[in-house]
Order: C-alpha cells, then structure tokens, then sequence
C-alpha cells in the first residue's frame, strides 16, 4: 500500500533520513520507533507529502506527488505532533474539520458531517466535551480530539486501504486513555487499513504495533515483529542504553525495562 524507495532527507546541511526502503502493507499498525532526532516525524512528514525527498513514496501504486490534496484528504489523514489550534473552536467544531473535504468535494451536508464527528467523540471519551472551547482544554483531552478529528475524516462507506500517520499520539495521554486510544487506532488497521505511529513508550508498542520499525540517525536498524526486532541487544544499541526484554506476565508479548541510571532506588 504505502512503498517507500531510496528516500533521503536533508535539513539544512544535515542529511536526517539516509535512503530509507520499505513496503507497508494495509491492515497494520506499525509503531515506528528510535531515539529523540531519529528522524521519526521527518520521516512521517514525507509520507504525509509536506516536505521534500529524494526517492520515492507511493500510495496504492501512485507517486504521492501525483495526488491531488482533495482526493488524498479521503483516505489519508495525518495527526501531528503539534497541531496548529484555532483559537475559539469547539471540540465537535474541531473534530468536523475533519470532514471539510467531504464537503467540498461530495456536498456532505453540515449535518451529515456534524453526525459524523459525534460519533467519534464517544469512542475517545469526549462527548461531555462537545461544546467545550477547545483552548479550554487539557493536553491529553485536545490529543484526544485531534485523533477524533482524523478518525472523522478517514469515515467513508468505503472502509478500507486508508492511512493515518500519528505522531506520538498517546504522548500526552493518561494510561487508561493511551489505551483507548490505541484501541481505536488497532481496530482501524484490523479493518484493512494502514496506521503508521511514532511512539516512545515501547511497551504501548508492541503491545498494538503488528511491525515495529527501528530508526536510528535517518537509517532502518530493523523492521519486523516486535518478538524478532526487539531484542535486548538491539534496544540497547537504538537507544544506547541497557535494556532488559521479559515476556509479559499475562499476554505473549515482549516487555521492555531500561536499566535505572544508577541503579534502582532503594526501598
Ligand atoms: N526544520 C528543521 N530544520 C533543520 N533541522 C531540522 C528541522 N526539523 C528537524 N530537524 C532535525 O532533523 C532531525 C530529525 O528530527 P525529527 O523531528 O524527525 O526527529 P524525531 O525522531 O521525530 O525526534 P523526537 O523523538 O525528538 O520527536 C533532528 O536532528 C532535528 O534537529
């Protein structure tokens, strides 16, 4: 669905992703992962279309470039790290920009769209929110609204082979709504489509992330399952600290710990 070929990236004088080649198939959440300046949310502006690169990026077979914005808004959405807030808004008001391309290119009707968007609210725990002014929110309750606003604009008839690139999108989240959110984000890659997230936390990654994908200065250090790719050796090279990989006391999936910088705390 999403292949990428020789991609390279520079900032400045600073080359910040070095020939990048992978192939994402629909029906993942892949969680892309590596230290801070890895090139994760450069990388994902790539695929988002709104920086330049050398090489190629091609969605369903299509050079992105040969997109056209309005055609590319009904199957891709893209949640920032730091989205932009107008001052102002509301919650179902911020969340309905997500079906702006519909009405403008199908005619959805304000109330289709209105509809739309209160249906998203419910599922991320937002629906007392609805009329609240988003600058009067928590940072955790405006992240939770700016995935609202994406899952509304990937809403079609048609579901399936869509993409939503999330930058860290549990970053400001308390730990029972990382995991609502992450709920949402596996149930639409289990419903055909592709989500591709930075995150940080490595155990809310492998916990959801069907690929992990490693980053480190701009290059792929590994890209598979988290139980092939997250190998203690290989976490404590990403991140050129100790780790320490267990299996999970319940679900059979890895866990990650770091090692304490001088030891543990005494108790
Ligand atoms: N606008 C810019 N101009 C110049 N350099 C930039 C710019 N934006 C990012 N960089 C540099 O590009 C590199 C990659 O940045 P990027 O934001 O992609 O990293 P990241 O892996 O997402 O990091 P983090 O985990 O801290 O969010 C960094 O070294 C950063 O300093």
């Amino acid at each position: 669905m999403l292949d990428i070929h020789g991609v390279s990236i520079d900032r400045g004088d600073k080359r910040v992703i070095d020939d990048i080649t992978m192939r994402l198939e629909a029906g993942q959440l892949v969680a892309l992962i590596g230290e801070n300046g890895a090139g994760k949310s450069t990388l994902l502006h790539a695929f988002a279309g709104d920086i330049p690169y050398a090489g190629t990026i091609d969605l369903h077979g299509r050079n992105l470039s040969a997109w056209r914005a309005a055609q590319l808004a009904g199957i891709r959405a893209v949640m920032e790290q730091h989205a932009p807030v107008a001052q102002g808004m509301t919650v179902l008001e911020l969340v309905m920009l997500g079906r702006f391309w519909a009405q403008q290119t199908r005619g959805e009707p304000e109330s289709v769209s209105g509809d739309i968007a209160k249906r998203w609210l419910q599922p991320l725990n937002l629906t007392q929110f609805a009329h609240t002014h988003i600058d009067q929110l928590s940072g955790g309750e405006l992240q939770r609204a700016h995935l609202a606003r994406c899952m509304a604009q990937l809403e079609t008839n048609l579901p399936g082979e869509q993409l939503l690139l999330a930058d860290e999108p549990t970053a400001a989240l308390d730990i029972h709504h990382q995991h609502l959110a992450l709920h949402q984000l596996r149930a639409f890659a289990s419903a055909g489509n592709l989500v591709l997230t930075v995150m940080h936390d490595l155990n809310l990654a492998m916990s959801y992330a069907d690929t992990v994908v490693l980053l480190k200065n701009g290059q792929l250090h590994g890209m598979g399952k988290s139980r092939d790719v997250c190998t203690a050796v290989a976490l404590s090279a990403l991140y050129e600290h100790p780790m320490h990989v267990a299996q999970h006391p319940a679900l059979s999936v890895p866990m990650v710990f770091a090692e304490p910088k001088g030891g543990a705390v005494r108790q």
